[in-house]
């Protein structure tokens, strides 16, 4: 059965973008088909290897499965030529290094596409058998010691924990209030969780179905079930209820996917990282340095904004591993780490203009210090690229854009995070438009988040030239001194290159200096402005 939906958009109404979007098809699917596993790909993606549902379907119905909430596969792209897989836009080290790394803890965080979800974690149920494992209260649902024990068992057993009940309500009453008004939809979730038990075909499966449970015939879809299905992608049904907050795909954050998949693994549910060796789907993504900046731009201001939220992993609930929140937090705060990456760009072009050294003297200790660290960097490198098998250009290519990126979006995001949480100024200069275009994609696009980094270019060469003619010309050169500060800012400079050459364009060669000395033009910031 192959569904077309489009949901019902109101003046006045909030449709929440993509996560709108997707629990109206949540609850949609519910009543029309109710699968107990939902697959989500974004409109820019398709299937590559149709075994994939297979892969993720076995991890979720394994014994023991049923604790799994959702599992992801790494997002793969097309159309990456090579003059553009500088900018790190295929994001290798995140998929193939760091969700790899966190299939070891509680699983890999979410990133949309290619996520197949259980219905039922998506829901905003516990996972089942959750008091076996540590805490006993869900972020989403503080009053529920309060549940009467026999209810209590009864969820339990069936593995659909959630509610905040007042005494005298009904199961069914509780979940109605969380899930809205139609009872078809809440008469679903507990069919959802059953068809999503593993198979129960020896003894050691607990909570397993019994085999064959599966084989009966479906009833037709009739006049009923379809004007149900239509009601519930209705504009104003999600008023008073909780999707959004606690039920389906969270709102307000622009990585909502991300914090969909925080409060399921705070909750407890765990997830599973499937890379098959044929890529399970493919999709594009920005493919200049202008575009991917501005995405990059979009996913740190995220960041920001969940770190200044409730969803900081600094509370999350003790069922989340303790490794696991150490993950969550890293992702929110990694735009802080611009500022260190840029006192260090200046660094070097400060010693060489000033003719010191970042140290008084080059000590034996600081000497010693200098090998461990650069030791132990080069150590982690060499075992992310053998552990994943990327190659050495990829890591560096990811190692520069995390510069780039550092100097130029992090920064910005982290000064419009900062206004927005202690001014309450919004600042959103820059919008991503879905109908992005491939058009003109081969020519450099001006965006003012490329100044800084440009700034820094320019300033490290100049320093290296201050550095040279100052040794060249005094009289007692001193050579090592001039070598230690021009090779921190060959660093730098070698760092940026991709950025360099990016505003170089492919076909209109202008050099990045052009744009930087001629008065500007109206279209260089037509990008960046009102539209
Ligand atoms: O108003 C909107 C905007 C977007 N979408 C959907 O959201 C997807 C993602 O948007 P896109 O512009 O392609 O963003 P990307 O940065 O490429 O997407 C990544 O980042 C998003 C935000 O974190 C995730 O939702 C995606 O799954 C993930 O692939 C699109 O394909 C659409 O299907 C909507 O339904 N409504
Ligand atoms: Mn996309």
């Amino acid at each position: 059965m192959l569904v077309y939906m489009s949901r019902e958009k109101r003046p006045g109404y909030e449709h929440n973008k993509k996560a709108g979007a997707m629990n109206a098809l949540v609850r949609a699917s519910a009543i029309m088909s109710n699968g107990p596993f939902i697959l989500n790909l974004d409109c820019d993606h398709y299937v590559y290897n149709s075994q994939a549902f297979r892969d993720g379907m076995c991890f979720m119905m394994d014994s023991g499965g049923d604790r799994i909430g959702y599992v992801q596969f790494p997002q793969r792209f097309d159309g990456i030529d090579p003059p553009s897989v500088r900018y790190a836009n295929r994001n290798t080290v995140f998929f193939d290094v760091n969700m790899c790394a966190l299939d070891g803890t509680m699983g890999p965080v979410c990133v949309g596409t290619g996520c197949l979800f259980r219905r039922i974690a998506l829901y905003g149920f516990d996972p089942p058998r959750s008091k076996e494992y540590g805490g006993c209260c869900s972020c989403c649902f503080p009053k529920m010691h309060k549940i009467k024990s026999s209810v209590a068992a009864l969820e339990e057993s069936c593995g659909l924990r959630m509610a905040d009940y007042d005494e005298g309500e009904t199961y069914i009453f509780a979940l109605s209030k969380k899930f809205g008004r139609s009872y078809f939809l809440v008469n679903s979730i507990p069919v959802a969780e059953f068809q999503g038990r593993p198979l129960c075909d020896n003894c050691v499966v607990k909570n397993g179905r019994p085999p064959g449970a599966l084989t009966v015939p479906r009833e037709l879809l009739d006049a009923d079930t379809i004007a149900e299905a239509i009601n519930v992608i209705s504009c104003d049904y999600e008023n008073k209820t909780e999707w959004g907050r606690c039920v389906g795909w969270i709102y307000g954050s622009v990585t909502e996917d991300l914090v969909t998949g925080y409060r399921m693994q705070s909750r407890g549910w765990k997830s599973v990282y499937c890379v098959t060796k044929r890529g399970a789907f493919r999709g594009t993504t920005p493919i200049n340095l202008t575009d991917h900046l501005h995405q990059v731009l979009r996913w740190s201001s995220a960041s920001i904004e969940i770190f200044f939220s409730r969803d900081n992993a600094m509370l999350a609930s003790r069922r989340m591993k303790f490794l696991q929140k150490i993950a969550y937090l890293n992702l929110g705060i990694y735009p802080f780490i611009s500022i260190f990456l840029i006192v260090y760009c200046f660094l070097p072009a400060l010693c060489l203009c000033s003719g010191q050294f970042i140290v008084q003297e080059l000590s034996l200790t600081f000497l010693i210090y200098l090998l461990a660290i650069s030791l132990t960097t080069s150590m982690l490198a060499v075992l992310e690229i053998k552990w994943s098998g990327i190659s050495l250009e990829e890591w560096w290519w990811n190692e520069q854009f995390w510069l780039i990126g550092g100097t130029s979006a992090h920064i910005i995001a982290m000064l419009q995070g900062l206004l927005k949480v202690t001014a309450g100024i919004e600042t959103s200069f820059i919008l991503k438009s879905m109908s992005g275009g491939n058009d003109v994609d081969d020519e450099f696009k001006w965006t003012s988040l490329i100044f800084l980094p440009i700034v820094i270019i320019v300033v490290n060469l100049i320093a290296i030239t201050v550095g040279v003619t100052r040794a060249i010309y005094s009289e007692i050169p001193q050579w090592s001194r001039l070598l230690g500060g021009v090779i921190f800012s060959f660093w730098v400079l070698a760092h940026l290159y991709p950025c360099a050459k990016g505003l170089m364009g492919r076909k209109r060669r202008t050099p990045a200096i052009v744009f930087l000395v001629r008065p500007p033009r109206h279209h260089d910031f037509a990008a960046v402005g009102g539209h």
